[in-house]
């Protein structure tokens, strides 16, 4: 991979590939929701894929929940960058049950062969059976044998799905794709992934700059951003970086992604990143399923 001009590091997986620590999401500013058919094609979503490959990013994150795997396969393709310089995600949610089907239903909708990373999008399909999680397991293994995904993962996993996945499993999860910020750091969550060799990454990284702002971040933040010359949201994408998370953020604004690119040129000190999660953790947010995780959850 990568000939591709860009900033984004690489870091490197457990099962010997390596995943690009930025990536473009297609999913929250992006999916059609239910009134959409998912196969009227959405430019500005194709066009937004097109501007992040061209500005350097080449991780780019789906879903078959999003209904924008066709925007997403449109967008690679219409980009011209070869296929083997970009690293493409995508996830299984309503196909649970069927996981051999929804990858190829992946596939065909992103006009590819094979996706970089596929994940498992959520473990409350499972509904606490610990059976139904190694079943899904079981098939997603039976995906990269079948060379159709080259990493396979999960996300939204708490510990306990990790474990009853890792019971069985013959791969262990190259990734659990998290909601992860400074009001959301999971307790001992990442320190059980670095154990396992299960590497982590963010989605909603900006939360404390946008969704929850107004918080005890908010003045470190800003003191971080006049001192590297970068807005808050680039100081909490380096966060995340820093301690080795992938990080997935978007945007339909160009200048907003090519700000994004300089959170990869400087790096936080180790007692910047530090001061940073000890503020966080005098405060709880969670943005995304709130409906799924249990009401006084906080990792
Ligand atoms: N696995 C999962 O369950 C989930 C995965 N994801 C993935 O992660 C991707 C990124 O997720 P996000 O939460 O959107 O990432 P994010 O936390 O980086 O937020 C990006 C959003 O913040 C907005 N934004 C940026 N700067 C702003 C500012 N100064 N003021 C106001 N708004 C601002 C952007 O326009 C964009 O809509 C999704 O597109 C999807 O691919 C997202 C949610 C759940
Ligand atoms: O993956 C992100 C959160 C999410 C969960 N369900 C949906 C449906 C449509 C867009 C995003 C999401």
């Amino acid at each position: 991979m990568a000939n591709i001009h860009t900033p984004i590091p690489l870091l490197k997986l457990n099962d010997g590939t390596s995943i690009p620590m930025l990536a473009y999401g297609t999913g929250t500013a992006w999916y059609k929701p239910p009134s959409v058919e998912e196969s009227k094609i959405d430019r500005p979503t194709v066009e937004g894929v097109k501007t992040a490959i061209k500005l350097g990013y080449y991780h780019l994150d789906g879903a078959e929940v999003y209904k924008t795997e066709p925007e997403l396969g449109l967008g690679i393709k219409e980009s011209g960058v070869p296929r083997d310089q970009l690293y493409v995600v995508t996830k299984v949610n309503q196909n649970i049950a069927d996981i051999h089907s929804a990858i190829r239903a992946s596939l065909k909708k992103l006009q590819l062969d094979y996706v970089d990373l596929y994940l498992i999008h959520q473990p409350f399909f499972a509904e606490g059976s610990e059976a139904k999680l190694q079943e899904a397991w079981a098939a997603m293994e039976q995906v990269k044998a079948d060379g159709l995904a080259k990493s396979i993962g999960v996300s939204n996993y708490y510990q306990s799905d990790l474990e009853a996945t890792l019971a069985t499993a013959k791969v262990v999860p190259a990734i659990n794709q998290i909601e992860f910020h400074p009001y959301l750091q999971h307790g001992g969550l990442l320190e059980f992934h670095r154990k396992h060799g299960i590497a982590t990454s963010a989605y909603g990284p900006l939360t404390p700059a946008t969704r929850s702002k107004g918080g005890p971040v908010d003045e470190y933040l800003g003191s971080l951003a006049k001192k590297y010359a970068v807005t808050e949201g680039e100081i909490l994408l380096r966060w995340c970086v820093d301690q080795d998370v992938v990080t997935i953020t978007t945007s339909g604004k160009e200048q907003r992604l090519s700000d994004y690119l300089r959170s990869m040129t400087f790096k936080l000190t180790p007692t910047e990143v530090k001061e940073i999660k000890d503020l966080g953790e005098q405060k709880h947010f969670r943005a995304f399923w709130q409906n799924k995780f249990a009401a006084d959850d906080k990792s």
